[in-house]
Parts: structure tokens; sequence; C-alpha cells
């Protein structure tokens, strides 16, 4: 799909490692036909195209991780066909004619799904129409830098202060998690258990129930091969009193049920009503 593009394809990562195959060229992945369902190949066209000259104000980058994000199926609805596809991405800055960027910086930042891209970072637009700066990073030493389109970036942000501020959970309360395999979803859960809580968190696949198991979690459930209501009766008796839900549809109406007196839900996302097929 995109020929310079490794596309890392464990469940923990949605990023996509690029490289450059030449410093004079720039690749970009267009949008070119709306998502009917699921996205395929064919939504999206690869361009080359020689790389401008960097006019003042204006900042070259690397692109070095670009994300992948639940948000851009439904956001994708809204956005001209033959653009660039939007979304953020870790960059290393190349050549810099704007004070506040410097070569070599590291930066994350909205410019979308181009291997060098150029952009001037006092009017970049982020997909949901407001200028956002690329920001610069500090020194992460030996962490990867793909940590900030992750837990030090938009899902850990996501996963904190949705489960602290909109759950509240307090010691000793079990905390249910939909979508739990997830970049939001499996921090959420280990943020739980961090604060004394019980887990629970439903996913599919038995790598991944395993793979929530070693983070913590107390409970798994596979919700394509288990009966989650059932589960839910058979291994958390005591009810759920806070849900984090990324999934929406007829699975938080089965979670919900299991739900105690005053207990809170954060709303995250739907991502079950995501891929929708377009109405012809
Ligand atoms: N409110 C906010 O600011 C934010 C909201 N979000 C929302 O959080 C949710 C998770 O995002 P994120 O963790 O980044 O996404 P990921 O792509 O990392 O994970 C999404 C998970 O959802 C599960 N999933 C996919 N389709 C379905 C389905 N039809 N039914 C049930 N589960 C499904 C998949 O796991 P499996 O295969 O195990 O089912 C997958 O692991 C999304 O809804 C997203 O829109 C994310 C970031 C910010
Ligand atoms: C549109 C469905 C969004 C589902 C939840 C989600 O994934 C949110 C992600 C946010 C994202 C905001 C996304 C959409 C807002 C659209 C607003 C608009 O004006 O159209 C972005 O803020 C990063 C994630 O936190």
């Amino acid at each position: 799909m995109f020929p310079c593009a490794r596309i890392l394809s464990s469940f923990q990562s949605r990023t996509i490692l690029t490289r450059a195959l030449s410093t004079m060229t720039t690749k970009k992945l267009l949008f070119v036909k709306h998502f009917d369902g699921e996205p395929k190949p064919s939504d999206f066209k690869v361009v080359e195209e020689k790389i401008p000259a960097l006019k003042d104000g204006e900042v070259q980058f690397e692109a070095l991780f670009i994300s992948v994000d639940p948000y851009m199926r439904p956001v994708s609805v809204g956005k001209p066909l033959g653009q660039k596809m939007f979304g953020a991405q870790v960059a290393r800055v190349t050549e810099s004619k704007h004070p506040k960027y410097k070569k070599g910086d590291n930066v994350v930042g909205y410019m979308g799904w181009e291997t060098h891209p150029i952009c001037n970072p006092d009017t970049l637009e982020s997909p949901f129409g407001a200028i956002e700066k690329p920001l610069v990073l500090p020194d992460f030493k030996k962490l990867p830098l793909s940590l900030a389109l992750g837990v030090l970036g938009m899902p850990g942000n996501t996963a904190y202060f949705g489960l602290t501020e909109l759950c509240q959970p307090k010691p000793g309360e079990t905390v249910c998690i939909s979508g739990a395999a997830g970049a939001v979803g499996s921090l959420v859960g280990q943020i739980a258990k961090n604060l004394g809580c019980k887990v629970v968190g439903i996913a599919n696949k038995k790598e991944k129930l395993d793979w929530l198991q070693s983070l913590g979690f107390d409970v798994t459930i596979d919700y394509k091969e288990e009966n989650v209501d059932k589960m839910l009766s058979e291994k958390v008796p005591q009810g759920i009193d806070c849900y984090f839900d990324n999934v929406g549809g007829e699975m938080s109406s089965t979670v919900l049920s299991h739900m105690n007196m005053f207990g809170r839900v954060a709303v995250c996302g739907a991502i079950a009503g995501y891929n929708a097929k377009l109405h012809h």
C-alpha cells in the first residue's frame, strides 16, 4: 500500500514505520475514496513528488512513525477526496526556517501520511479543524519515540484522564473495559490495577487475553467465543462499578446490565459502529 512503509502488525502497535528511499522526493498517501465498510487499499493512492524548497516559517520533517487510529474512520466521512490522508506522526526536523524548530528536533504533530512533509507549524490544522503546532518532544533517552503516539501521547492521556476523572475508581472497585487489548484499553486496565481495582477486560483472541492477564487483568472475556452476559454473571458476581467503554453497541447494553448502583461510565468511543456500510 505504501511502498516505503513497514506495517508493524503487532496488536500492541498501530504505527507504520517509514523509511526514506530518497531525501529528494516525498511519498504521500492520498485519500481517494470514501470508505464503505472496512477501509481498503484501493481507497488510497501513493504519489511521489519532488520536495519543494523551504519557505520562511516552514519546517521539513522526516516521518519516523505514523499513527493509525480509530477516529480516522468516522472523521474521514467529511473529508474531501484527493488530499493527503490526515493523522499524527512522530517526525524528525531535517531542515527549518522557523525559529522554534531546529534540525534534529523530534516532534509529534498532525503532518498526515507522508514520508517527508513540509509545513508551517503556525498554520498546521489538526483533522478536527483547529490549529495545532507540532509539539517538540523532550529527550526520550533510550525509550522509543513511538511512545509519543501511545502511552505518552493521545491514547495514554485518554486512558489516564478518562479513567481517573470520569470514572473516579476507588480501591477495591471493579472496572470493566471493552476494547481492552487496544492502545487505550490496555492502559486503562494497567492504571486501574495501580489504583487497587479489580479489572475485567473484554477482547477477542486467546493471545490477547493471555497478554491482558500478564498485565494483571483479573478477569478476561473473549466476546467472540464466549457469552459476555453469562461470563460477567459467573466471573464478576460483585458487579461493575466503572465501565470504560471503547466499543458501544450491543456489548455496552450487556455490560450496563451488570453495573452497580452509583456506577460510572466513560463513553470513550464506539468502535463497533465505525466501519458501517454507506446507505446507497
Ligand atoms: N474520546 C477520546 O478522546 C478518544 C477515544 N478513543 C476511542 O477509544 C477506542 C479505542 O481506541 P484505541 O485503543 O486507540 O484503538 P485500537 O485500534 O488500539 O484498539 C481498538 C480495539 O477495539 C477492538 N474492536 C475493534 N472492532 C471491534 C468491534 N466491532 N467490537 C468490539 N471490539 C472491537 C479491537 O480488539 P479486538 O480485536 O480484541 O476486538 C481493538 O483492539 C475507540 O473507540 C476510539 O475511537 C481513542 C482515543 C481518544
Ligand atoms: C468522531 C468519533 C470520535 C470517536 C472517539 C475518538 O476516537 C476520539 C478521538 C479524539 C479525537 C477527536 C475525534 C473526533 C472529534 C471530531 C470533532 C469535530 O469537530 O469533528 C482527537 O481529539 C484525538 C482523540 O482524543
